[in-house]
């Protein structure tokens, strides 16, 4: 991975750029998140996606209920001792979504031109003319000349499964729109974005309450995806209501920016959040085409210096049915890296696409290309210089030992951390070498019971880039004396050894307490 860096500020000589790449023990530093469902949900394609570098598990709970999504979650429960990847569970909400209902379930044909109605009575069949919807607000938020898409994936603009409407009168609590392209909508469910209004809709939804409340708390998940974040108070309040759940009060917010109204308080929202999701399937289209990429830069920026992760969607679209992506489907996920993305979302690709453990495989491989030619100099300075002097005593010793690491060339940094701190701090200078996340549990009580920190720490970071965990055994106490330091740390050479990320004579660079100091240190391996 680090190794034959090419900057692309150089002139690159061509034919390099054919030369194959090494195989490398982790497909990527750049994470990928799979959205799992009807075509990811056995424990062979579970196991594949693993394998393939799949290391955050998506439940979106916008389709099908608990139960489904129980046993998808037991598959891969299966599929992660199987394969010995470890791999992160993302529970994703409804929110303020909204939804047109198709009970039969028999496909809608629109044809361009004709008139669609959108109405609040859910009660109806939903036909060519009729559309019925899950919200009685739409009419009063909407005025003729808006914007609609509905689909089961929404609009690319260059698909014929979902459709653009354009309001051309409201009539009581129903909106009449003439349909912009022809589209058959097929399955029970689709979901509906008005383009640039806002919908009256709280973000944690009395189902979505319930879910996480139940589900949500026996699989004591690590990532709540927030869906239509809007403001810092909504993340405050999901915040509160999982403090009240036991284990969940350590899962890990990602707010969803998906429309205008959350860009608009993206630097609030980035505050209060633990991770930002770029949801560019409804941002794309509530946004005029021209300014995406500017979305998308200023808002990797951020998260960046503020050193949490950040998250894009909506990368390979055509990959759902197909084996290889666009040409620009290709070059977007290499920009994404570029930019400074964590990782990467696959929705439909993995969800209901023919191929998803190709995808997660490809998505994988241009992210690994394109971070051998991430500036990570000119990042380095450029995130020191934001910091600002003088820097908190860890900020700067993380920052030293990425430092170090490159310059000895280190094959790996070994991180100890139990609140996952230090590590995420080492993640935030983007070294080129993968970080061994050594996470040491700690005994803690919530005055009921007593029991190990770790688990969540671990997987929490299989969503940042270059972060990759180990959960050390319990039996090593989290009081760093230099005893038990010591055998933590071989087993973390072992483990990196066997795991082929560590070979003899490498160099090796270590973040840790000793005594009551933070100390860097850089040991060179004998055979
Ligand atoms: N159990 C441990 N043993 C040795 N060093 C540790 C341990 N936990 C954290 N460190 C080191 O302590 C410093 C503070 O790290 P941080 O992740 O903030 O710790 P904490 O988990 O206590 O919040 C870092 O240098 C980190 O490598
Ligand atoms: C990932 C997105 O949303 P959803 O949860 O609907 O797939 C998106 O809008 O990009
Ligand atoms: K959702
Ligand atoms: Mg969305």
């Amino acid at each position: 991975m680090h190794s034959s860096h090419l900057l692309l500020e150089e002139p690159i000589r061509m034919a390099s750029i054919l030369e194959p790449s090494k195989p490398s023990f982790f497909p990527a530093m750049t994470k990928i998140v799979g959205t799992l469902g009807p075509k990811s949900r056995s424990v062979d394609v579970i196991s594949g996606c693993l394998k393939a570098g799949m290391s955050v598990a998506r439940f979106d709970f916008s389709w099908h209920d608990p139960e489904y999504h129980q046993e998808t979650l037991e598959n891969l429960k299966a599929a992660v001792k199987l394969t010995k990847k470890l791999c992160a569970v993302m529970l994703d909400t409804v929110g303020a979504e909204l939804q047109v209902v198709n009970k039969s379930e028999k496909a809608i044909s629109l044809q361009a031109d004709a008139t669609v109605i959108l109405t609040p009575d859910e009660g109806q069949e939903a036909s060519s003319e009729l559309l019925p919807i899950n919200f009685d607000g739409l009419s009063k938020a909407v005025k003729q000349g808006d914007t609609i898409f509905i689909g089961q994936y929404l609009f690319t603009g260059s698909e014929t499964t979902s459709v653009w409407l354009e309001v051309s009168e409201v009539k009581g609590n129903d909106v009449v729109c003439v349909i912009k392209n022809s589209a058959t909508l097929a399955g029970s469910l689709f979901t509906l974005h008005a383009s640039q209004i806002r919908i009256d809709l709280p973000t944690l939804s009395d189902k979505d309450k319930e879910v996480i409340s139940s589900w949500g708390v026996q699989n004591k998940i690590d990532f709540l995806s927030l869906s239509y974040t809007r403001h810092a108070e909504d993340v405050r309040h999901a915040r509160e209501f999982l403090s009240k759940l036991g284990d969940l009060g350590q899962t890990q917010i990602f707010a969803k920016i998906e429309n205008i109204e959350g860009l608009n308080h993206f630097d609030e929202i980035l505050q209060e959040a633990d991770g930002i999701i770029l949801s560019r399937g409804n941002l794309g289209i509530d946004l005029p085409p021209e300014k995406v990429f500017l979305f998308q830069k200023a808002a990797l920026y951020k998260c960046n210096m503020a050193g949490k992760p950040a998250v894009v969607t909506r990368v390979v679209d055509s990959m759902t049915d197909n084996l290889r992506p666009t040409r620009a489907e290709a070059t977007d996920v290499a920009n994404a890296v570029l930019d400074g993305s964590d990782a990467i979302l696959l929705g439909a690709e993995t969800l209901r696409g023919l191929y998803p453990v190709e995808t997660i495989s490809i998505v994988g491989k241009i992210c690994a290309e394109a971070e051998k030619v991430f500036n990570q100099d000119m990042y380095f300075k450029k995130t020191v210089k934001y910091v600002g002097e003088p820097m908190t005593h860890l900020e700067s010793i993380a920052s030293s030992a990425v430092r170090a690491a490159i310059k000895v060339k280190a094959s790996v940094i070994i991180c100890f951390t139990s609140s996952g701190r230090a590590a995420r701090l080492i993640a935030k200078y983007r070294p080129t070498m993968p970080v061994l996340s050594v996470v040491i549990p700690r005994l803690k009580t919530n005055q009921l019971r007593w029991s190990f920190s770790g688990a969540f720490e671990a997987r929490q970071s299989l969503s940042v880039r270059g972060l990759f965990p180990m959960l050390a055994d319990p039996r090593h106490p989290a009081e760093s004396t230099s005893a038990t330091n010591e055998s933590v740390l071989k087993v973390a050479l072992d483990h990196g050894k066997a795991a082929g990320v560590i070979k003899p004579h490498d160099r090796v660079v270590v973040c840790q307490k000793v005594g009551d100091a933070s100390v860097v240190k850089i040991i060179e391996l004998e055979d």
